[in-house]
């Protein structure tokens, strides 16, 4: 049982898998597109070793660990052109529009800006997805992976809680899974408000938020299964 709000909510690990959504230098490291963009990311490093912690829990635990990673192809065919909200919404590609000097380095694979962060790099048996728009559902493998494994229990870490985090939590919903966010391991992109509004969504109407500890204190002592 994982203590929650509003609720307490039960998680068998071997029907649970934690998200960590987009880890990479673009969301959590300086000169990144969140940087570059204008977004404060002064607090993303500090959630990098509350995922590590979780992560170590959750392999030892017996739950699946799945990566994901954001972006496009490097010439950006799959954002979209101009008939796509995609084109006109992406922070990216707009700040790559006002600054033709970093076409071509924001969210593309093949560049430092896609990796993700050198203290979060996937252990044996992780798996790696790669999505294109802010919800893990949308054009992946992500709702065949979970269902194959039986896994209805989806717990959130990463970046950013009140986009893409969210929008996978959501969608994640509307089939059946149960989403639980851990807040000390997500930052926002946007003022502090938001990370409160994303958390108040997702507590209210979409899923469970808890903590790292917490998380720790319910499923560290399980021996690997
Ligand atoms: C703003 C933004 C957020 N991405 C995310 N990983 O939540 C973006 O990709 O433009």
């Amino acid at each position: 049982m994982l203590p929650a709000r509003p609720e307490p909510i039960p998680l068998d690990p071997a029907r649970t898998a934690v998200i960590v959504i987009d880890m990479q230098n673009a969301y959590a490291s300086k000169g990144g597109y969140l940087d570059l963009a204008g977004f404060d990311i002064a607090g993303a490093a500090g959630v990098i070793d509350k995922i590590s912690d979780v992560l170590d829990v959750a392999r030892d635990a017996g739950m699946t660990v799945i990566y994901f990673q954001n972006g496009w192809d490097d010439q950006y065919v799959e954002a979209g052109g101009e008939g796509s909200p995609n084109w006109w919404k992406s922070n990216a590609l707009k700040t790559m529009r006002a600054r033709p000097e970093l076409q071509g380095k924001l969210l593309a694979r093949g560049q430092w800006d896609y990796e993700l962060v050198d203290a979060l790099k996937p252990k044996a048996g992780d798996i790696q997805l790669h999505k294109t728009r802010y919800s893990g559902f949308f054009n992946s493998q992500l709702d065949s992976v979970l269902r194959s494994r039986n896994i209805r229990n989806l717990v959130f870490v990463g970046i950013a809680t009140n986009v893409c985090v969210e929008s996978t939590l959501r969608d994640g919903f509307f089939l059946e899974y149960f989403g639980t966010v851990l807040e000390d391991a997500t930052h926002q992109a946007g003022p502090d408000f938001v990370q409160k509004a994303a958390l108040y969504n997702i507590e209210t109407f979409f899923g469970w938020v808890s903590t790292v500890a917490d998380f720790k204190g319910a499923f560290g002592q399980l021996a690997p299964k």
